[in-house]
């Protein structure tokens, strides 16, 4: 029987977004966010780290220790001091990153019936922000977040007319999932460096992370007509250990550093890492899982691909060595927590759930 037919033709593509907007708006009363309105955004580069010499050690090259060590511990330093840092060497290709868009371009003008209702990519559809309240929780985006584990073995969905979107996001995860370990590696690496004493062993770390627990995230990002202060994606921290993304030149990307907001200037080469939460954890707070946001464009659409490394379900996620103020918990835990603190509350409370002395958050 051949595959389903996920045709481009019939029907508008489009997310009702704009009725999500006026809906919260009419409920909210109030016509922004009230995050950082005032306060002018700087742009800055982030710290750019050039890995050619850790991906040629992942892959059995003969590059000097010392060099892989300098790279790691610069790594370390952005990590603790921003929570991300751009990459190049990364041996992602262009042509592929250039594909993936192509493909993403293509998926994303699929119907909005087609998108949202015909378990396309397993179901993995998302736009706006279904427990919405107030137009500070919407994100003016839609997304797919794909498990490894529905791309390829033998779980896969069927991508019907979709097999090339197929073939080149397996390339993608197998790309970023190379980047994406060895930063990992590196990052622990350097700190265990630092611990007195410690027996841990860096290289196969983390441990569990595979198709079954990581994730590939397509992101769009629709021009938005509405006030510049509308989130694209809302602020939030990455529940993982480690995400790779790749963004095209449009810009929107925003995190916290020195309690202020600052835009991300993209560079056309680079991919960037960010620490997340779990790695947080496991590095005793020493790598930041910095919060982040995307603003809406009001004339451009943007894209964007994520890869989210995500340690084993039932394996505690561990530190680097004690003391550590976290108590011992897994990433199924961990998930399960954040699903659930959403569901009552409204918003993720994440790491200070777990802390030793738990103080609640205001
Ligand atoms: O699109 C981006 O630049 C950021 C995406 C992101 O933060 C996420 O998907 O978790
Ligand atoms: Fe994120």
């Amino acid at each position: 029987m051949p595959g389903p037919a996920f045709t481009e033709s019939g029907g508008a593509a489009e997310p009702p977004l704009a009725e999500s907007y006026v809906d919260l708006l009419r409920r909210g009363g109030i016509a922004a966010p009230a995050d950082g309105r005032a306060a002018a955004v700087q742009e800055r580069e982030l710290p750019l780290i050039d890995v050619a010499c850790l991906m040629a050690a992942a892959s059995g090259g003969g590059e000097s220790e010392a060099s892989a060590a300098a790279c790691a511990d610069a790594m370390a330093r952005a990590a603790s001091e921003w929570g991300f840092f751009q990459v190049t060497g990364h041996g992602v290709g262009r042509g592929l990153l250039e594909r993936l868009r192509a493909e993403q371009a293509r998926l994303f003008r699929l119907p909005f019936e087609t998108k949202a209702g015909a378990g396309l990519l397993n179901g993995s559809y998302r736009w706006g922000s279904p427990t919405a309240t107030s137009l500070r929780h919407l994100s003016w985006s839609e997304a797919f977040h794909v498990p490894l584990a529905s791309i390829s073995g033998r779980t896969a969905c069927d991508f019907g007319d979709l097999s090339s979107l197929r073939g080149v996001m397996q390339e993608v995860a197998e790309a970023m999932s190379r980047v994406a370990k060895a930063a990992a590696v590196a990052l622990a690496g350097s700190l265990l460096r630092q611990e007195q004493g410690s027996q841990q062993e860096a290289a196969a770390f983390p441990a569990g992370c595979d198709e079954t627990t990581c994730f590939l995230r397509l992101n769009r990002y629709p021009a938005c007509p509405f006030g510049a202060d509308t989130f694209g994606l809302v602020p939030h921290t990455d529940s993982d250990f480690l995400t790779v993304l790749c963004q095209d030149q449009v810009g929107g990307l925003q995190l916290m550093k020195d309690a202020r907001w600052v835009a991300v200037k993209p560079h056309p080469d680079a991919l960037i890492v960010n620490i997340g939460d779990l790695f947080q954890a496991w590095s005793n707070n020493r790598y930041k899982s910095v919060e982040h946001k995307v603003v809406a464009n009001a004339k451009a659409e943007r894209f964007s691909a994520a890869y989210f490394l995500c340690p084993s379900y039932d394996a505690p996620v561990g530190n680097c060595g004690e003391p550590s103020p976290y108590r011992s918990f897994t990433f199924g835990e961990y998930r399960r927590k954040v699903q659930e603190d959403v569901k009552t509350t409204g918003r993720k409370i994440g790491l200070p759930n777990f802390l030793k002395q738990h103080y609640p958050p205001q």
